[in-house]
């Protein structure tokens, strides 16, 4: 199966092409388990394919690195409408792409060798009732800093769906402690019953961001443009940043905007195709960790 890296500010996949390449195997999965294993597949954070869509111009399946599938990735999205226009699936800059969030609006700015360099996405409206993120945290209404106690650590916490789920903490300066301590005890707590991406965030204006994030299945990630996306909204939520934000993720910058008038979130990066495989699915040791 031929098979193309791609990343969006750091924030690496497996992209297949299913326009043109049949899958190996049903159990997708697994699939994705084996060909994300950094040590004994690909590497990456998932796998994304970009297959037919009947309603938009392509549409994505994302799968995490566990191979947990995911209503929506931020800079999958990029990556995808990258693919469909440099590979002529589409020739045109302004693309649909189906996801399980829904068809969302792309639009690509074109480098002086006619590729697409620059892609900005409608990430459309944000969810915050809590039964939409899902959370148990309260039985209705949104959950913006919200104080709670994880292990024993009492923070604050905003929730944000954009189509998939986010949980927003606002720290004085983002660390391993904070990322890889708490990240997967926030991630599996039981009041988020489908699991939930924590974005860990230094605030260092009202226009600009620091932020990490521990992802949903898997691990931490250089960066999350859905979590991007969230944290934006729960900047303004809680009065710590205006509409616009420069986000400083380890991998990249994202540039998001929540729009007063349509309500709809815009986000804005860069997508980098790394280099094209062929993936021997028979060869493939089988790794007895799930992620490295
Ligand atoms: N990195 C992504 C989000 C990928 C899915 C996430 N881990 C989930 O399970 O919801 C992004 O850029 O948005």
């Amino acid at each position: 199966m031929r098979f193309t890296k791609m990343h969006g500010a750091g924030n690496d996949y497996v992209y297949v092409n299913c326009f043109s390449e049949p899958l190996p195997t049903d159990n997708l999965p697994e699939l994705a388990r084996k060909i994300s294993h950094r040590h004994f597949g690909v590497g990456g954070d998932g796998l994304i394919l970009i297959r037919p869509s009947e309603i938009a111009d392509a549409r994505m399946q994302m799968f995490n690195a566990d191979g947990s599938e995911s209503e929506m990735c931020g800079n999958g999205i990029r990556c995808v409408a990258k693919y469909v226009f440099d590979h002529a699936i589409a020739s045109k800059s302004s693309l649909q792409i189906e996801t399980g969030a829904g068809v969302l609006d792309v639009s690509l700015s074109l480098g002086d060798d006619g590729k697409c360099q620059l892609v900005s996405v409608d990430m459309g409206s944000p969810s915050l009732e809590a039964s939409a993120i899902p959370t148990t945290i309260k039985t209705s209404g949104s959950v913006v800093d919200h104080e709670i106690d994880f292990a024993g650590q009492r923070v604050a916490v905003t929730c944000v769906s954009m189509g998939n789920p986010h949980c927003v903490v606002f720290v004085p300066k983002v660390t391993d402690e904070w990322v890889l301590g708490l990240g997967p005890v926030i991630e599996t707590d039981p009041r988020f019953p489908n699991r939930i991406n924590v974005e860990f965030v230094e605030v260092l204006s009202k226009n600009e961001v620091r932020q990490r994030t521990w992802e949903r299945g898997s691990g931490e990630t250089w960066a999350c443009g859905t979590g991007a996306s969230a944290v934006c909204v729960a900047g303004v939520l809680t009065g710590r940043t205006n509409r616009t934000i420069l986000n400083h993720l380890l991998g990249g910058d994202l540039t998001l905007s929540w729009n007063d008038a349509d309500g709809h979130v815009m986000m804005t990066g860069e997508a980098t195709e790394v280099f094209s495989g062929e993936w021997e699915e028979s060869s493939t040791v089988q790794p007895s960790a799930t992620l490295s």
